[in-house]
């Protein structure tokens, strides 16, 4: 069983949209968003995947859990029928931390690989956890964005040196870091070097939950890309829809 995120209570959270991010921006996409995370960004903008009902702690809480309506299980089969019967020839998966559930992606992946195959499977993850072996060979790209002192989370939990070498040594895996501030970018070059992160699979993007907060970012934010030879992505579906669930 897969535990989904939900747009209304008993919808599971799985849409067509388009990538609103990172290097396959504006491609037509089905997502699915899974629950739970191991990470509490302080500016997490599905923080409902993971911030339940009475629990507003930076750290996960299971007793908590239980009570969060923000979620639903669903089979593994189920979820790949959804996703075959919309549109797009993309998935992208994401949560919550959906890395967390990888026996039972790679059984969703699998079943879908049968139902519809050919389809462009995207993981969108905070580069904590290793891809479960049966997952990984199946996924053509990871989404990798690993989280910065501001996100609020302790660096021994956000920042795994062994993960980080293994997503910068894998060319399916791009790096997208999340920035508010000019403060930030200093801690993106160390990380860049310490791990040999090549220019071209990193990308900066601005913090922002609003159209005028990544307006505003995005003025310094790319040009500080231009002169470091990193790439800029903006969040496309922010602009488009704004911050809504379902899109
Ligand atoms: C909600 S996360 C889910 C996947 C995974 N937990 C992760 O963090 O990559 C999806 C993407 O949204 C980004 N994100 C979340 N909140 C954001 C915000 N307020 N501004 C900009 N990006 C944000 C994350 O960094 C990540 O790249
Ligand atoms: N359109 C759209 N593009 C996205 N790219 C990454 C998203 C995410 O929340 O992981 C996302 C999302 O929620 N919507
Ligand atoms: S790791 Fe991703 S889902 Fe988890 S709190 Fe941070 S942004 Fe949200
Ligand atoms: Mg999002």
């Amino acid at each position: 069983m897969l535990t989904l995120a939900t747009t209304t209570p008993g919808e599971p959270e799985l849409f067509a949209s388009l990538q609103g991010e990172g290097p396959s921006i504006g491609r037509p996409s089905t997502f699915v968003r899974l629950s739970r995370c191991n990470l509490a960004c302080q500016w997490c903008d599905t923080a409902y995947t993971w911030r339940f009902e009475g629990d507003n702690r930076p750290h996960r809480d299971d007793a908590a859990f239980e009570r969060n309506t923000n979620q639903l299980t669903m089979g593994e089969e189920a979820v790949a029928q959804a996703i075959a019967a919309l549109p797009p020839d993309r998935l992208v998966i994401t949560g919550g931390e959906p890395l967390l559930q990888g026996a039972a992606l790679a059984r969703m992946v699998e079943a879908l690989n049968r139902i519809r195959p050919g389809m462009h499977i995207e993981i969108e993850t905070n580069g904590t956890v290793a891809p479960h072996a049966a997952l990984d060979p199946m996924v053509h790209q990871f989404n990798v964005s690993p989280k910065l002192a501001h996100s609020g989370n302790p660096a021994d939990l956000a920042l795994i040196p062994e993960r980080l070498a293994a997503w910068a040594a894998d060319p399916r895996a791009v790096f997208k870091f999340v920035v508010a501030e000019p403060g930030d970018l200093a801690e993106v070059l160390s990380l860049q070097e310490t791990f040999a992160i090549p220019g071209d699979r990193l990308f900066l993007m601005p913090e922002g939950r609003s159209g005028d907060v990544l307006r505003t970012r995005s003025i310094w934010l790319a040009e500080f890309c231009s002169q470091n030879g990193l790439r800029f992505t903006d969040r496309l579906h922010i602009h488009l829809w704004g911050d809504t669930r379902g899109t």
